[in-house]
């Protein structure tokens, strides 16, 4: 496929980030509340997770027929006779969402959630969706993303990855839209606007020494080892405090330029990647110029079903820092 045969793709891509982002935001606006970090309240992000991802499916399904979608959830938990209250909230910001297309029944809200079913693989053409990234930065009001791409053959050919809190690149509009194609470039776009809008070309940072980089990690520790990108920090002679930030944002962030690394190091043994967690992220920073590997410098693999069987952690950077950022991470993470 080359790049001009992308524009549908593209469309319908907007089109979903877009719808999921305003429900996202109305159930942030309407349901995270001062109380729901106190009391443990994980209520609020569960329904946006579960609207967020019907709207997108929803969208490509109206788009694209029958395109898979590999998504990270599904109906399972709001089929439970137990959790009505829970599905009824899902269902009213879904058929609000999509009040202009058609009225939404709760059968086909719930069937539209389990569409993200699909178990992806090496061949073939199927989406992939995060429909929040960063639940912890949902409820704490911080960055989340909802990140959707497209993988033929294995290979990540497109991504948009919504970022709601992240400035807009516009005056007008609200948070911030990057979309890349591959071999096309990465563009950014206000998420939430009235009226038309123009893609603006992003560029990865062109510093050329990693002691100039600023880099950002997770919020989490038990996301990713903390203790040891201070070590990696110090070994690159990087003075600047880490970014800590939730979600893809970050992958937005070195896309952009305003930081050049971007360090994943794995906690657990055992753990290994979710694909919708980075394929969006993953070319958005490629496409502007950067570089993204696991922590052994190799490539990502998205071939292997739904997880990153192939890799463990992650870097992405500027490009041109790669191999330093690469070789002193294997120090670390080898003494
Ligand atoms: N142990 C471990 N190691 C690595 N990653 C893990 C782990 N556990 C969870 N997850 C996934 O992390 C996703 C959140 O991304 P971030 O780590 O960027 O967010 S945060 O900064 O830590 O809040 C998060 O995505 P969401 O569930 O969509 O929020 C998880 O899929
Ligand atoms: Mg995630
Ligand atoms: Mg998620
Ligand atoms: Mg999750």
């Amino acid at each position: 496929m080359t790049t001009h045969e992308r524009t549908a793709e593209l469309a319908a891509a907007i089109e979903a980030v877009s719808r999921a982002a305003q429900v996202t935001q109305a159930v942030q606006r309407e349901l995270v509340t001062a109380d729901t970090l106190t009391k443990k309240d994980r209520s609020p992000v569960t329904v946006a997770d579960f609207a967020s991802q019907a709207v997108v499916c929803e969208t490509l399904q109206r788009h694209f027929a029958n395109d898979p979608v590999v998504g990270e959830e599904d109906a399972a938990e709001l089929r439970d006779e137990a959790n009505e209250p829970l599905r009824a909230s899902v269902v009213e910001h879904v058929q609000r969402a999509l009040a202009d297309i058609a009225p939404a029944t709760e059968a086909q809200v719930l069937s539209w959630i389990d569409r993200g079913h699909a178990e992806g693989g090496a061949k073939g053409r199927f989406w992939t969706l995060d429909p929040i990234d960063g639940t912890k930065g949902f409820l704490r009001g911080e960055q989340y993303a909802i990140a959707l791409a497209l993988i033929e053959d294995g290979e990540i050919v497109f991504g948009a990855l919504g970022c709601p809190n992240l400035p807009s690149p516009a005056d007008e509009g609200e948070g911030l839209l990057i979309v890349a194609s591959r071999g096309d470039g990465t563009w950014m776009t206000p998420l939430i606007f009235e009226g038309e809008s123009e893609l603006q070309p992003v560029h990865v940072s062109d510093i050329a020494a990693a002691a100039d980089a600023n880099f950002c990690e997770s919020v989490e520790s038990g996301h990713s080892d903390q203790d040891q990108s201070v070590q990696i920090a110090k070994k690159l002679g990087i003075t600047a405090e880490p970014v800590r930030m939730d979600s893809q944002a970050k992958y937005a962030t070195v896309a952009g330029g305003s930081a050049a690394i971007y360090l994943r190091l794995p906690t657990r043994p055992g753990y290994r990647e979710k694909i919708w967690d980075h394929a969006a992220g993953v070319i958005a920073v490629e496409e502007a110029g950067g570089k993204v590997t696991d922590v052994a410098g190799k490539p990502l693999e998205f071939g292997h079903g739904r997880q990153l069987e192939a890799n463990r952690g992650v870097i992405a950077t500027n490009g041109r820092i790669h191999d330093a950022v690469v070789a002193a991470v294997r120090d670390v993470l080898e003494s």
